[in-house]
This record gives structure tokens, sequence and C-alpha cells, in this order.
């Protein structure tokens, strides 16, 4: 059984959907996952801020926009009085929900409730739809078997045992719709599993029901070279190693969620990335296979912060990591790149939360010093050490723009560059004309 996932722009018009369901009913029987309609999660924020800043009013505004939109959604999706009139009243409910929160305290746990109500409305629409045109197809809520345990990892054991029993009791249908990015927690409580997590709902179900191929359906035709928002004349990528995948999205290749990687690679499952818009474009597949001696895309994360500590009496001595470490990991700062000398470390950090108390605590051990506004750009490929020239290619792209750090060696597949934030464009051009278009 394939596992299909349609993101937000796949399925954020009623014409969209439309399309959605046309592409999915080849008589294959398949789950396929869908996000909320894109721009709604953003809203649901929205109206949450409003909560937590105590304005109601605020918050009642943006509703009633909102729920005015999904009516307009829903009287173009449907073409008869009653799939139209049960998916007005279903929204209907969701929205009434959503204002009852309106009018008591707010904390993270009615945020968690009203940010899962997209997927929940998105789902209803498209099933209904299918319902209407008289295809086989029926909705298996993930609340009922997305679950994460008290670390907050998905429960895979249970992730598969609750959605056997879901298929199991939903026999001969063609089609199984479910929600991205929504599940429940250790305690039952709703909870989700991060923004854009639903390429990982759909690789956690892969995973589950050992399909034969994950399809991440999205409104760009594969992870192309370069970040196409950015750089001019990117292309597609055909294929991908798993682990070139997985630093491609966590350096910032938006199109695929950092975390869908694992489940898929662990059990072995194909993921593609297709485009809704031309679905017989090739795509990108990603799998176990490497291609020797490619560099394949360059991807790059913002918001970067870089800390320097010098200390002469890091001269020689054995356990100076360590007591770095030790602090970055005492206020849960998870450290992205790492380059050290004889007299000191720099280390680039994105989580900012606890950056006073870490540089304060850093302090105690040498002289510290903090660039803000930084980047990461990342070069992926086939970057196995005893490979030649790549590196030297990848820093004579970069001959232009000042560097503050470089890391190579970390894994076989890629080579780091902090950068200014503001040096970005420049730096992503000039990598993509060097490495891909023969400038
Ligand atoms: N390297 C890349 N390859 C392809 N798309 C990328 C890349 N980097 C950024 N993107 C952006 O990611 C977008 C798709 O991701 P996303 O917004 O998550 O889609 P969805 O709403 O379908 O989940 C594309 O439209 C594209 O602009
Ligand atoms: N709707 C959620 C989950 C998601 O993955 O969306 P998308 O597939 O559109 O990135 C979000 O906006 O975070």
């Amino acid at each position: 059984m394939k596992v299909l996932k349609f993101g937000g722009t796949s399925v954020g018009s009623a014409q969209r959907m439309k399309d959605v369901a046309k592409l999915i009913t080849d008589g294959e029987q398949k789950i396929v996952v869908l996000s909320a309609m894109s721009g709604t999660t953003n809203t649901l924020v929205e109206i949450s801020d409003y909560l937590y800043k105590k304005n109601p009013e605020g918050a009642n505004e943006v509703i009633n926009k909102l729920e005015a939109k999904y009516k307009q959604h829903i009287d173009e999706l449907f073409s008869t009085e009653e799939y139209k009139q049960k998916t007005l009243e279903f929204v209907k409910s969701v929205f009434d929900y959503i204002r009852s929160f309106t009018k008591d305290i707010f904390t993270l746990f009615e945020e968690k409730v009203i940010l899962a109500q997209g997927e929940i409305i998105s789902t209803n629409m498209v099933t209904n739809y299918l319902c209407e045109q008289g295809v086989k197809a029926v909705l298996i809520p993930a609340l009922e078997f997305m679950r994460t345990d008290k670390n907050s990892e998905p429960d895979l054991n249970y992730i598969r045992e609750k959605l056997a029993l879901q298929l199991e009791a939903n026999p001969g249908q063609e089609i199984y719709i479910t929600q991205g990015f929504i599940c429940r927690n250790a305690y039952g409580e709703i909870d989700n599993l991060q923004r854009g997590g639903s390429d990982y709902t759909a690789s956690l179900i892969g995973a589950a029901v050992n399909a034969s191929e994950i399809q991440i359906w999205t409104d760009i035709d594969g992870m192309h070279d370069n970040d196409p928002r950015v750089v001019d004349k990117t292309s597609p990528v055909r294929q991908l190693h798993f682990e070139e995948a997985a630093e491609l999205a966590y350096f910032g290749a938006k199109i695929l969620h950092p975390t869908c990687v694992q489940p898929a690679k662990y059990a072995n499952i194909p993921v593609r990335l297709l485009n809704t818009m031309e679905p017989s474009a090739p795509g990108t597949l990603i799998s176990n296979e490497t291609e020797k001696g490619k560099i394949k895309a360059v991807a790059a994360k913002d918001n970067i912060t870089a800390i320097k500590i010098k200390s002469s009496r890091m001269l020689l001595a054995h356990g100076f990591l360590r007591k770095v470490f030790e602090i970055f990991e005492s206020y849960q700062t998870p450290i992205d790149m790492v380059c050290t000398s004889e007299v000191g470390v720099s280390m680039s950090i994105d989580n900012t939360k606890h950056l006073n108390e870490i540089v304060n605590d850093l302090k105690k051990y040498g002289t510290v010093t903090v660039d803000h506004d930084m980047c990461i750009v990342c070069v992926v490929g086939d970057l196995e050490w005893e490979n030649i020239g790549f590196e030297a290619k990848a820093i004579q792209a970069m001959r232009n723009i000042p560097v503050r750090m470089i890391s190579f060696g970390g894994s076989n597949y890629n080579i780091s560059f902090l950068i200014r934030e503001s040096d970005k464009k420049t730096a992503l051009q000039s990598l993509s004309d060097v490495l891909f278009n023969n400038k």
C-alpha cells in the first residue's frame, strides 16, 4: 500500500481539492494524509495569540473571517445540496467549538486543540467530496492512532497497532483519508508533531503499515538543487540518499520536514516528492542509493547565532569541550555547527531563548563573542573525504563572501558555511552558478 501526503498548498482551494481527488482515484488502495488548507494553521496561531493576550474580540473577528472563507470553499466544492449541507454543518460545529475557547482561560493545551482544527476540517471536506463523487473513501481520525510518548517521540508500536485496528474496522475501502500534523500525547491530550509535521505523519504511517512508497505531494516538481524562492534557475534533483535529504531538510529546504526522513529510512521505504500541479513529472526519489561523486543541492538555514569562546587555558586541556557542551545541554539548546582550534571553539545555535544565560555561564571559561543574524549554507552530495575537488569547488564559489565558520567531515554528505544572513542570496546564487550551472 502507498501513503500519499498532500500539503496545504495542494489542498489550498476547492479546485485544488478536486484536482487531488482526481489524482488519488486510480483504483489502488491507499492512505492519504492531508494538511490544513494553506494559511489556516497560521490563522489558528493568530487566533491563539489574541486569546493569550486576553483579546476575545480580536480572536472572534479572525474566527468569523476564516469561517466565511470556508463557507465559500464548501460552496465551490460540492455539487449536491446533501453534501454541501452536511459539510457546512460540520464546519459550523468546528467554528462554534473554536469560539468556545474565547470565553475561558487560555493555555498551551487549548492552543493545541485550536491548531488541530485545520486538518480536521480539510480531511472532512475531501472525504465528503470523494463520497459525493461515489468513491469508496473513509476518514480514519489521526487522533485515534497517532500518539507520542513521554519523551514527545512518536510511539511507533502504538501507532502500528491502533492504525491496523482502524483499517480493519473499515474493510473494502479504496481511500483512507487521515489528518497530518495532529496527534495525542502520552496523556491522551491533543497535541501536534510541530509546524510542517504532516510530512512526519506520512512517514510514520508509511513505516507503520510497511508501505511500498511514501509520496509527498506539493507545489513543485521535487527537491530543487537550490532554494527556488531565492535563486534564479534551479533544477529538480531526481535522486537523493536518505542522508542527503535529511541534511537538506534540516538545513532549510522547506519542501521536506526534517523529521520525516528518519522513519522512512529505518523502514527502508522510498520517499517520492511529487508535484500536484504536474502529476506526471518524475519528481525526486529518496532512497538508500548514493549517486557517486555528485554534489546534489544547496540549502540555507536563517536566524543563526554564532558563539565563540576563546581561552588560553584551553591549551592541552582535556574536558574543556565537555564543560562547554554541558552548558548548552543544561539549557536544552542544540548546537548546529562546531569548529575548534587550540585556543577557542565556535558554535552555532538557532534557538536563542537562553542565549544570555549560556553566554554568562561560558564566560567562566574564557572570552565570549556573539554574532547575530547569521545563516548556515549547506552543500549536500557525495562528499566522502577521499573524493577530491568538491570542497575546493564549493570554497571557490564562496570566494567573495566573508565566511565565519566552515564545517566538513561530520558526515559524508555535507559541507557547511556560516555567513551573514545579508550575504545569503549572493552566496546561494554563486554556489548554483559554480556547482550546477558551470559558470
Ligand atoms: N530546495 C528546494 N526544493 C524545492 N522546493 C523548495 C526548496 N527550498 C524551498 N522550497 C519551497 O518549498 C515549497 C514547498 O513546501 P511547503 O510549503 O512545505 O509545501 P506544502 O504546503 O505542500 O507542505 C516550494 O513551493 C518551494 O518554494
Ligand atoms: N498545517 C500544519 C502542518 C503541515 O505540515 O502543513 P504543510 O504540509 O502545508 O507544510 C502547518 O501549517 O504547520
